[in-house]
Formats: C-alpha cells, sequence, structure tokens
C-alpha cells in the first residue's frame, strides 16, 4: 500500500485473546510503534496508552466497562483515538461497547472495528476485509491507514452503531445456524435461517438507531456469512455441540475462547421483549439455551409460525 509508511503511529492494544493476538498481527505488518496490553503484563494499563495515537479494545465483553473506566482515570493524548472491536451487549444495561467507551470517555473520537475477520484464518495470513466506523470521519481514516495492508482491506463507514451490531447480533444467529448444521438439516433450511435472521438483524438495529442499508455490507451480512459458514466461529461451534448432545456447559469448556453470542442472545431477547421487537430466530436459541426447549421443538417452533407475507 502506497501510504502506509508515511505517518507511523504509536497504537496500544488491550487484550492479547484471540482477537487482540490477530489485531496486533495487522499492526505489526505496517510496523507502528505497538504496545500490548493484558491483565497479564508487567506495566499497568495507564503506562500502556501513554502516547498513544490509538488505543484498540479487544476484550471481550465482560471486560469492557472495567477497561473503559480505568483508561477514563488516565491523562491521554488529547486526539487519541479510541476503537472498539469487542462484539457483544453488557448484560446489565442492554449497551453496545461502542455506547459504553462513548459515555465513559466522550471526548474522544470513538471508532468500531468489525467484519467477517476470524481470527485464526488473519494469523494465517489469509486475505480479508473489515469495516472501520465513526461519526468522525478523520479518525475513521486514521484507523483505516493503521491496520490496511495487502491482505487486510479496510473500509471507512459513518454508521458505528449499525457496524457494530452487525457483528454483535450475527453471533446469536451463528449458534442457531451451528445447530442446523449438526442436526444436517440441509443447505435450504441453512439459507432460510440466514437470510430470515438478516432482517431480524435489521429489526433489532432500527430500534438501535442504526441504517438498515449497514448490513447488507461486510459487517452485517459479510459477517453473517462468514460466522454462519465457518467451523472455526466459537458460535457455529457451541450450536453445533448442541446438536450433537453435548450440554451447554460442556460445549463451553470445549471451544477456545470466547463465544459471544450465549450472553448476547439473553440480552438481546430483554431489550426485545421490552421494546416489542419481532426477533423469532434469536428468541429459540435463548430459549434452547436456558434448557427451556430442545432442539427439535425449536427447529418445529419456527416452522410452524403462523404464515405471513415475506417483507
Ligand atoms: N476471535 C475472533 O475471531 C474475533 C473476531 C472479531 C471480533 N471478536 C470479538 O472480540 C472479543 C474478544 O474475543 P476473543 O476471541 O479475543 O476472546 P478471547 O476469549 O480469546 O479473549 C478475550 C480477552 O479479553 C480479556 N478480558 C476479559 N475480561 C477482561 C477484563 N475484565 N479486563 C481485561 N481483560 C479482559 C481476556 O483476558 C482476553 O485477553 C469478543 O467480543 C469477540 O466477539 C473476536
Ligand atoms: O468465533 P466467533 O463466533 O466469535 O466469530 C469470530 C468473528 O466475530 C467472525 O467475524
Amino acid at each position: 500500500m502506497q501510504n502506509m509508511r508515511s505517518d507511523l503511529k504509536k497504537v496500544t492494544i488491550i487484550g492479547s485473546g484471540a482477537w487482540g493476538s490477530a489485531l496486533t498481527s495487522l499492526v505489526k505488518t505496517n510496523q507502528h510503534h505497538l504496545q500490548v496490553w493484558s491483565r497479564q503484563s508487567p506495566y499497568s494499563l495507564a503506562e500502556a496508552v501513554a502516547d498513544s495515537d490509538a488505543i484498540i479494545s479487544a476484550v471481550s465483553m465482560k471486560g469492557v466497562r472495567v477497561i473503559a473506566e480505568t483508561l477514563q482515570t488516565v491523562k491521554l493524548l488529547p486526539h487519541a483515538v479510541l476503537v472498539s472491536a469487542t462484539k457483544g451487549l453488557e448484560t446489565i444495561t442492554g449497551q453496545t461497547p461502542s455506547q459504553i467507551w462513548q459515555s465513559l470517555i466522550p471526548d474522544h473520537p470513538l471508532v468500531v472495528l468489525s467484519g467477517p475477520n476470524l481470527s485464526e484464518e488473519i494469523m494465517a495470513g489469509k486475505p480479508a476485509a473489515t469495516v472501520v466506523a465513526s461519526k468522525d470521519e478523520n479518525a475513521a481514516q486514521l484507523i483505516q491507514h493503521i491496520f490496511a495492508s495487502r491482505n487486510f482491506r479496510v473500509y471507512t463507514n459513518s454508521d458505528p452503531v449499525g457496524v457494530e451490531l452487525g457483528g454483535t447480533l450475527k453471533n446469536v444467529i451463528a449458534i442457531a445456524v451451528g445447530a442446523c448444521d449438526g442436526l444436517n438439516l440441509g443447505t435450504n433450511a441453512k439459507s432460510a435461517l440466514i437470510t430470515r435472521s438478516l432482517i431480524e438483524i435489521i429489526r433489532v438495529g432500527v430500534y438501535f438507531g442504526a441504517q438498515p442499508e449497514t448490513f447488507w455490507g461486510l459487517s452485517g451480512l459479510g459477517d453473517l456469512l462468514a460466522t454462519c459458514n465457518s467451523n472455526l466461529s466459537r458460535n457455529y461451534q457451541v450450536g453445533y455441540a448442541i446438536a450433537q448432545g453435548q450440554s451447554l456447559e460442556t460445549a463451553i469448556a470445549n471451544i477456545h475462547g470466547t463465544a459471544e453470542g450465549v450472553n448476547t442472545a439473553s440480552v438481546l431477547v430483554g431489550i426485545c421483549d421490552r421494546e416489542k421487537i419481532y426477533v423469532p430466530v434469536s428468541r429459540y436459541v435463548h430459549r434452547l439455551l436456558k434448557g427451556e426447549i430442545t432442539l427439535q421443538q425449536a427447529v418445529e417452533g419456527l416452522m410452524e409460525r403462523d404464515l405471513k407475507p415475506e417483507n
């Protein structure tokens, strides 16, 4: 890329799990000054972010608020850009990661990074694309240039909540699709499940104030396809394992890393109950995970709903 060498930045990545490690490898490719912080680091978070132009959070949902609260008390460079790469919803508040970041640290530009990005493929150097979304165009462009490389194509977008929700809500659907594949229900069923799920993702997105068209892009349909078509996805693995007869607890214990869709399903259904948003696939996933119904009952329940127009 012709514009990569002109302006090296100091970048801090928070979190060294699967996603933090993949983002670290991408930043290293472009030779920015990189600092990685995790709870195991021998230095403080304050030290790790001192003088950083860009601070990228790749922790799982349960760590977002505590990290943002810590950073709230730390002196950052005035122009420092915050980047949220987490895909989840907070249990108590129902907030997205970017809503938490924005409310706690409102004086810094915030960028959401999300797309069809299975970390193992990125670590293997395979080509991928992602989206960096912000209300601040300059901030989005800065992050675009920090990450873009020959193997990683980065698009900007001005709908951060839409980009974030695409990545978050597809995790619930990937559990359903993993179960569909685990039961060997076939390609017709899988295609119907993915397509109808996109409609329900858009319904939720509109409630959060997202632009519907965002969900047709990389961070919406793109990520839905990646996650529902790959057994590298931890969420897909959870659904598949349940269809093979494993309990939720065993399925979670057997996967490497975090399947955010399990918690997201519960938070999402709480929001949709309150706001009367129709999310049948996510609701059946939630009931299945809670042990209220069997997988067979979930399939029957989805198929036997009242007939209706497609739109
Ligand atoms: N792995 C992927 O392919 C991928 C791709 C895109 C987005 N994501 C998203 O990125 C997030 C992280 O996923 P992951 O795959 O790296 O999970 P992971 O389980 O591998 O790692 C989670 C990281 O969060 C850290 N963490 C959790 N709670 C913390 C706290 N209280 N304080 C500090 N750190 C804390 C853990 O120490 C760990 O480093 C998730 O929201 C996931 O949906 C993952
Ligand atoms: O492994 P999963 O299911 O968390 O999915 C990883 C990424 O979100 C895919 O884009």
